[in-house]
C-alpha cells in the first residue's frame, strides 16, 4: 500500500480525545493521514485488521500535543537574570533598567537568521521529542520591521525542517525598542504601518499578539494594533492581565481575539468577556513559576463560565526558560489546581482552539492523525508523573516520526 494510504492499527488501547478520555479500551486505525477507525475493543472485528501494521496494544493515546504559546526563536540567553532575580530584583525592575526582553533584543537583532535558526532547533527539537506536533512561535524580539520578518522567517523554516505544523505570530508590541524611548505612540505607528503591512505582505504571520501591561504596551496602543492586524485579515491574540489588571483581556476580547494569555489578574469583567466572544484562556503555568508570582489565574471563574482554558510552555529565555511540555501539564495542575484532564485539553484541543484550529486537536473517526502513544496506564500521569523518555511512539500527518 501506498506509503500516504499505510494503515496503523492499536488495540486495547486507552484514549483521550483531547477532550475527555474515552471510557473503554479502543482499537484506532489511520490511514494516510487520517483517523480512519475509533471503536471499542468489543465493537472491533478482526477483519478490520487486514492490511494494518500492527502497532501494539495498551498505553493511552492522545493528540499531538498543541503547544499555543512560544517565543522560542531568540538570541542569547539571560541566565544573569535569573541569578538577578534569585538575589531579589524584580521582574519590572529588570525591564526599567533596559534587562529583559530589551537584552534579547540587541542579542536577536545582531544575530543572523541562520544563528537563530541554529540556536531555535534543539529547543523545538524538545517540544517535539515530548510529544508537540503543533506549536506557535512568536517574533518579539526584533522590535524594528527587518529583525521581526527575520524571526518569522526562521519559524516558518524550523516548520520546514521538523515533523512539527509551526504557526506564526507577529508580536512587534511586545517592548518599547531603545530607539523609541519616550515615544512609545511613535513605536506603535511603526507596528501598525510597517511591520503588519510587512509581515502580511509576505505572509509570515499567521497571528498578531500584543503585550499589554504597565511595561510594555496601553490598552489604547495594543487596540491600535488590534485594528491594524484585522485591516489585514489577521486574527489576534493578547498577553493581558499578566502583572496587573489593565483591561487588555476584556478590550481584545471585544475584538474578538483568539485567546488571552497569562491573565493572573483577570477579573470577572474579563472572564464575562471572554465567554462572550469565545475566546480561550492561555494558562502559562512556567511564568508564574519561573518569576515567583502569587496573583493565581481565576481558574474556577474561567471553569464556571465554561472559558475554554488552553495551557503552553511560553518557551522563552526570560519569564519561561522551560521547554518541556509535560512539566507544564504538572505545573498547571499543582500551581493552579487544574485537573489533569483540563490541563491535557488544554496543550490538545483548546490548545488548538487558541490557534483559531477549532476542531483540531482531537481525535475521532475523520480527524487528522496527528498523535501520541505514552508508555502510561492513565492520561492521569502524564500531569502527575514529570518523566521524560514515556513517549512510545509520535504520529505526525499519519506518518510515524517517533518509535515503530
Ligand atoms: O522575558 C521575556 O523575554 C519574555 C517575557 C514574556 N513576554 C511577555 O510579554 N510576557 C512574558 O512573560
Ligand atoms: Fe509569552
Amino acid at each position: 500500500m501506498a506509503n500516504n494510504k499505510r494503515r496503523y492499527l492499536w488495540r486495547d488501547i486507552s484514549v483521550f480525545d483531547g477532550l475527555k478520555t474515552l471510557p473503554e479500551p479502543m482499537a484506532v486505525i489511520t490511514q494516510g493521514e487520517r483517523v480512519i477507525t475509533m471503536t471499542p475493543m468489543n465493537d472491533f472485528e478482526e477483519s478490520q485488521a487486514d492490511g494494518c501494521h500492527n502497532m501494539g496494544r495498551g498505553g493511552v493515546m492522545t493528540p499531538g500535543l498543541v503547544d499555543c504559546h512560544t517565543h522560542l526563536v531568540f538570541g542569547g540567553a539571560r541566565a544573569d537574570e535569573f541569578e538577578a532575580r534569585l538575589e531579589g530584583a524584580s521582574y519590572e525592575d529588570i525591564a526599567r533598567r533596559g534587562g529583559g526582553i530589551l537584552s534579547t533584543v540587541l542579542a536577536t537583532r545582531e544575530a543572523s537568521e541562520q544563528t537563530l535558526f541554529n540556536a531555535a532547533l534543539p529547543r523545538l527539537k524538545a517540544l517535539v521529542e515530548e510529544g508537540v506536533t503543533t506549536v506557535e512561535i512568536k517574533s518579539g524580539y526584533g522590535l524594528d520591521v527587518a529583525n521581526e520578518l527575520k524571526m518569522l522567517r526562521v519559524a516558518r523554516r524550523l516548520g520546514e525542517e521538523l515533523p512539527v505544523r509551526v504557526l506564526t505570530t507577529l508580536l512587534g508590541a511586545h517592548a518599547l525598542p531603545p530607539e523609541y524611548e519616550n515615544d512609545s505612540d511613535g513605536y506603535i505607528d511603526l507596528v501598525c504601518n510597517e511591520m503588519i503591512p510587512a509581515a502580511a505582505a509576505e505572509g509570515l504571520a499567521d497571528a498578531v499578539d500584543v503585550f499589554c501591561e504597565k511595561i510594555a504596551f496601553s490598552v489604547a496602543q495594543c487596540e491600535r494594533v488590534f485594528k491594524a492586524a484585522q485591516a489585514h485579515g489577521l486574527p489576534i491574540k493578547a498577553h493581558a492581565e499578566q502583572l496587573s489588571n489593565l483591561g487588555g483581556t476584556a478590550m481584545a476580547a471585544r475584538h474578538g481575539a483568539l485567546s488571552a494569555d497569562h491573565i493572573e489578574y483577570l477579573d470577572d469583567a474579563g472572564i464575562g468577556a471572554m465567554r462572550e466572544a469565545g475566546s480561550v484562556a492561555v494558562i502559562l503555568p512556567g511564568a508564574f513559576h519561573t518569576l515567583r508570582e502569587t496573583q493565581q489565574p481565576p481558574i474556577a471563574g474561567l471553569r464556571e463560565a465554561g472559558v475554554p482554558m488552553a495551557v503552553a510552555t511560553d518557551a522563552n529565555p526570560g519569564s519561561s526558560p522551560i521547554f518541556m511540555p509535560t512539566l507544564m501539564l504538572n505545573l498547571a495542575c499543582t500551581l493552579f489546581r487544574m485537573t489533569p484532564q483540563e490541563a491535557l485539553a488544554g496543550m490538545t484541543a483548546n490548545g488548538a482552539a487558541a490557534l483559531g484550529l477549532k476542531g483540531q486537536g482531537q481525535l475521532h473517526e475523520g480527524a487528522v492523525a496527528d498523535l501520541c502513544v505514552w508508555d502510561i496506564e492513565t492520561p492521569a500521569e502524564l500531569a502527575y508523573a514529570v518523566q521524560p523518555g514515556r513517549l512510545r511512539q509520535r504520529v505526525y500527518q499519519g506518518e510515524l516520526t517517533h518509535g515503530r
